[in-house]
């Protein structure tokens, strides 16, 4: 399978570089990034730097929302599958995202590792017993070189429990501004940055007396990679369409 990088020389597409490279059904045809030197002091314009010998079969994207544009208008006029693993996407760009899968196969996860994806599972069932009687908040923690807060993989998990709760939740992001006591009707949601703090998510059911926490840690940014990967397996022949991690994993 012949892949393109999006985000070549970031954290996550140095690691996916390595994961490819020990595969021997897989290929990197393509890796773009913004690194002006590298493509003769431009930006990203995607006509001129997707300019590579021989044929993709998928784009792996760990990369800045600001890539997403040019990204799905490459993808969409070479009729490329895509995995989309970035974060820190707006709501517009969410809607691009569903309306391009109408055209080309799109794979989107915030959270490529199976850990997390199987913590969603867990805390959906205990939102669904639990929720009457108690708090929900979510707590993340990064490195300090992460540009967007709070995670993807936190707004992914509260999106998750509130769809099991009918959407009758609202996020409070943090409480600095809050200054009232906690609605029933909350999920709060926290984020800590710092050092190489590869990525952990915490969700806590605070009742009367008891508190139950689930919690996943990222030991390396390999499990991300690794999932990347699958999802790309997965896709390359599918038709078009918005495909999660509840496709791969959860059935
Ligand atoms: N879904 C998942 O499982 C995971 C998702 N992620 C997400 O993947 C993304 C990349 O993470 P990571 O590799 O750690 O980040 P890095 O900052 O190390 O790399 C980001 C890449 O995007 C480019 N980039 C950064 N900022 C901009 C900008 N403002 N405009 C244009 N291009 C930019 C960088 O180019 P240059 O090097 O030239 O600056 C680089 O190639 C993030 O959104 C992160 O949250 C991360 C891990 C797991
Ligand atoms: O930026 C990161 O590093 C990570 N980002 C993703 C997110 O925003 O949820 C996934 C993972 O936690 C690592």
């Amino acid at each position: 399978m012949k892949i393109i990088i999006n985000g070549c020389n970031g954290k996550m597409g140095q690691v996916l570089t390595k994961q490819i490279e020990n595969d021997p059904d897989l290929e990197i045809v393509a890796g773009v990034d913004r690194t002006p030197d590298k493509y003769k002091n431009k930006y990203p314009v995607y006509k001129d730097i997707f300019e590579f010998k021989g044929k993709a079969d998928v784009v792996i994207d760990f990369s800045n929302p600001y890539y997403l544009p040019g990204l799905l208008d490459y993808c969409i006029e070479k009729n490329l599958p895509i995995v989309i693993a970035t974060t820190g996407f707006s709501n517009k760009d969410y809607k691009d995202i569903q309306k391009s899968s109408k055209k080309i196969p799109i794979f989107y996860s915030a959270n490529m590792s199976l850990g997390i994806n199987v913590l969603i599972k867990l805390v959906r069932e205990a939102a669904k017993i639990l929720a009457e009687s108690f708090d929900i908040e979510i707590i993340e923690k990064h490195h300090n070189n992460k540009i967007d807060a709070p995670s993807g993989t936190a707004y992914m998990i509260a999106n998750k429990i509130n769809e099991e709760l009918n959407n009758s939740k609202e996020y409070v992001f943090g409480r600095y501004t809050k200054k009232e006591k906690r609605n029933k009707n909350e999920i709060g949601i926290h984020a800590i940055r710092g050092g190489t703090i590869v990525g952990e998510h915490s969700v806590i059911f605070a009742g009367l007396d008891e508190i139950i926490e689930i919690k996943h840690t990222a030991m390396s940014k390999n499990i991300f990679a690794i999932g990347a990967i699958k999802a790309a397996k997965f896709i390359v022949n599918k038709d078009k369409g918005l495909y999660s991690m509840d496709d791969l994993v959860i059935t």
